[in-house]
């Protein structure tokens, strides 16, 4: 009811507008609702996975123009038109990603306006299209024999779509598929580490973006019935990005608002402009780029971030304790190798960087059970060594092998698919999301739900036990009281053991740490040894890397020493901490 009350809201309001209104007033409400379709879209795709798009107008002209042909040349109706414009769509959203996804930083931004501006010329030279002059007595969108010719009518269609598609997208947004989307763009390596395809994520963004462009394309055909090239330009592509940017491109409502204010600003511009400085011309997207460049000074995160704060400071509003979910279905637990065996065996791991051999032919074996400790002097090759097992690196020569498989060549997510779950050395999650929806990413590859299911919200079987076993995580790591804060707004010892039950989540049978205790106070220390030393008892296999000696000496059945990238001693503590060559290399240093 929490989603479906802003929605029906949304709704009512603009139909009531509509109802309430001029001609003219009804048309501006129908393009902001087309807007709205696309800027939904660009919230997805640069709002939450961070991938920048110039090139949506073009996709809601590929879906336009589809609609246009069929209806003119085949004289079919909705039921045709709508699934083959999206599925046009779709297609070339689905090629061009192929294409272009893969490009990072500034290359993918560059690579949406050279689509943009291609698809844009090829729309103006193909004669079935009409060239510049487009195509034009497109007959009207006809339902159950009633054609809806006027712009009111058509209104209702178009802010029923408009609120669908909000609706669709937060189910979205709320789920497993969801929190994927989020970590693609705030930290990719843990997310793959976790079963996020993030490659697939980008993906299903990106066509899910241009499906939404599309839809507004289609809806666009038959409230002008006419297309020309003109409304599918860069110059348009950008003015979507300006939307969600002045929106908020983190918010679903983000999309509306800005959709919402940049035209209604354009119309009082071109009113207003023009008698302000004697001349015509385009002079709004003069004024809309000062706009932009402000906004980003000023309010980073646009108009929805700004009332989401106020909104969080209802006290009626803001976001509630997780309750216990009693009776929430259970997750599937992984079988358990048994006790004693080597687990972990790393043999003549060679790795070398430009100029440096960071782990030199190192040979180790993890006893299933046990905990062992990685130490050695800052520079040692600790961290190399751990991302060679966890696969963030390549080894340069030598083998891993986790549970009787050989793992090294595989990806991060293919190891973690084994039973491997880690921490990092510089903390990794999604800082704005709550310490729950952290944890909760956790467990992603637990269960499969897929993205139609997710916008249907029709995962919440799966959702409830992932939900219950994050609780249970927190809880068991002592983060309860901190459970629906942003993750980022946690001190560093506290994101630390954040990332100790995320890694929980994934029901791991090794536990890769990388320095937990770095950051923590003594009672959080002590609180941590208990954990570790409890997951032992319960037949969880850790190794850990840890510069606090008192702590790893108590903590560890057995150590490892690194020093130059060489394993210079191995053994229980006592005897690790009587080797001359560690005191001389390492204890020696801290004594
Ligand atoms: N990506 C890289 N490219 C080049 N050199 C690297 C890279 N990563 C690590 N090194 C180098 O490899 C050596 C081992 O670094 P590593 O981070 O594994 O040590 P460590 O034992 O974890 O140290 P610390 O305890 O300070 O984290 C260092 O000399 C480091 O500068």
């Amino acid at each position: 009811m929490a989603r479906f009350l802003p929605i029906l809201t949304l709704l009512a309001a603009a139909l009531a507008l509509q109802a309430l209104s001029g001609e003219h007033a009804v048309s501006v409400l129908n393009y902001i609702g087309l807007y709205a379709l696309v800027a939904l879209g660009l919230v997805v795709l640069t709002g939450i996975t961070g991938q920048t798009s110039f090139g949506q107008a073009a996709f809601a002209g590929i879906a336009a123009y589809a609609t246009a042909v069929i209806a003119t040349q085949f004289g079919l109706g909705p039921l045709v038109t709508l699934p083959a414009a999206l599925l046009t769509t779709a297609v070339a959203a689905f090629l061009i990603a192929a294409i272009t996804l893969r490009l990072s930083g500034h290359y993918l931004p560059l690579s949406t306006i050279a689509w943009g501006i291609s698809l844009f010329y090829l729309f103006g030279n193909i004669e079935m299209l009409g060239g510049h002059t487009g195509i034009d007595h497109i007959p009207p969108l006809s339902l159950f024999g009633h054609e809806l010719t006027g712009g009111r009518e058509l209104g209702v269609i178009i802010w029923g779509l408009v609120a669908l598609a909000v609706w669709a997208v937060s189910n979205l947004l709320d789920s497993a598929q969801g929190r994927a989307l989020r970590a693609v763009k705030d930290a990719p390596l843990m997310a793959e580490t976790f079963g996020v395809d993030t490659v697939k994520e980008k993906r299903i963004a990106f066509v899910l973006a241009a499906l939404l462009a599309g839809l507004s394309g289609w809806l666009y055909a038959y409230l002008l019935r006419f297309v020309n090239p003109s409304p599918f330009s860069l110059s348009i592509g950008i003015e979507y990005l300006f939307m969600v940017v002045v929106g908020g491109a983190g918010y679903v409502w983000g999309a509306i608002i800005g959709a919402a204010l940049i035209t209604l600003a354009r119309e009082w511009l071109q009113d207003f402009l023009p008698v302000l400085l004697g001349t015509s011309g385009n002079f709004e997207t003069v004024v809309f780029g000062g706009l932009i460049i402000f906004l980003l000074h000023r309010a980073e995160g646009g108009v929805a971030e700004r009332l989401s704060g106020l909104v969080r400071r209802l006290p009626f509003l803001a976001p509630t304790d997780a309750g216990e979910e009693t009776d929430a279905p259970q997750l599937p637990v992984r079988p358990r190798p048994s006790a004693g065996g080597d687990l972990l065996v790393v043999d003549s791991a060679l790795k070398q960087f430009p100029g440096l051999v960071a782990v030199s032919s190192i040979s180790l074996k993890v006893r299933t059970g046990e905990i062992l400790g990685l130490i050695g002097p800052n520079g040692a090759g600790k961290s190399t060594l751990f991302n060679l097992i966890s696969g963030t690196l390549h080894l340069t020569s030598g083998t891993i092998t986790f549970d009787g498989q050989v793992i090294s060549g595989r990806t991060p997510r293919q190891i973690g698919d084994c039973g491997l779950a880690r921490t990092f050395q510089h903390v990794k999650m999604m800082p704005n999301r709550s310490v729950l929806e952290n944890v909760m990413l956790g467990a992603h590859r637990r269960a499969h739900v897929g993205v139609l299911a997710s916008c249907l919200h029709m995962e919440r079987r799966e959702e409830t036990a992932i939900r219950a076993e994050a609780i249970r995580q927190i809880r068991r790591v002592g983060l309860e009281d901190v459970m629906m804060q942003p993750a980022g707004s946690l001190p560093l010892g506290k994101q630390r053991i954040l990332e100790i039950a995320r890694a929980l989540a994934a029901d791991p049978i090794l536990l890769l740490l990388d320095e937990p205790a770095a950051g923590l106070r003594l009672p959080e220390k002590k609180l941590l040894y208990k954990l570790l030393r409890q997951l032992r008892a319960e037949g969880l296999t850790i190794l850990i890397v840890e510069h606090d000696m008192d702590f790893v000496m108590s903590l560890v059945d057995r150590l490892v020493v690194m020093s130059f990238g060489q394993l210079i001693c191995e053994g229980d503590p006592a005897k690790v901490q009587g080797d001359q060559r560690v005191v001389e290399a390492y204890l020696g240093d801290a004594a």
